[in-house]
């Protein structure tokens, strides 16, 4: 049995000098994401997605930003949590793609770096994971700059669909 979910977010930017971490990699810009955790809006949609492939609901469901606990928190560990929950139903996961919807900062530099942890975090080999950007030249609100979204699809299979 194989599965598919996919993840949306967005963030506004906050405030000058806070730091931009996108895929768990902190790209030079003059401001972060405004969020509960550390604002990796890339990450959510990775996380929502896998959530949702397993029938899993979704990342405020599990971590509630009503939860000092998650204050602040990486990202990366979220993500960590819920392929352990996913995991424990007898899922794995088969591939991921991403995209970064941002007029800036240019991302194409990062991807790689980015693509190698969202995998390294989805257990899997980095060639089962992409992860792309796109403006929208210049329209909405991540044309105008007033923040960043990510989309992403996360398929799963259960254990021993290969071998059959
Ligand atoms: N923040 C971004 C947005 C885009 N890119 C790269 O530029 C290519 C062209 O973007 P369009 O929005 O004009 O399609 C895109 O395919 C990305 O490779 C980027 O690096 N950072
Ligand atoms: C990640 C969590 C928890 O810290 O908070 P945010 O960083 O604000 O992110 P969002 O995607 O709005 O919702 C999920 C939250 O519960």
């Amino acid at each position: 049995m194989i599965r598919v979910g996919q993840g949306v977010d967005a963030h506004r930017f906050g405030e000058p000098g806070t730091p931009l971490i996108l895929g768990g990699v902190q790209v030079p810009h003059e401001r972060g994401l405004a969020a509960h955790s550390d604002g990796d809006v890339l990450m959510h949609a990775v996380t929502d997605a896998l959530l949702g492939a397993a029938g899993e609901g979704d990342l405020g469901k599990h971590f509630p930003d009503s939860d000092p606990a998650y204050k602040g928190i990486d990202s990366r560990v979220l993500l960590r949590d819920a392929l352990e929950r996913v995991q424990a139903g007898g899922w794995r996961v088969i591939n991921a793609d991403a995209t970064l919807i941002a007029q800036r900062p240019r991302m194409a530099p990062y991807v790689e770096a980015m693509r190698d942890r969202v995998a390294a975090d989805l257990g899997v080999a980095p060639a089962a994971v992409n992860v792309k950007a796109t403006t929208t030249e210049k329209m909405g609100f991540t044309g105008r700059g007033e923040g960043i979204a990510a989309t992403a699809v996360v398929l799963i299979a259960r254990e021993g669909f290969f071998e059959r």
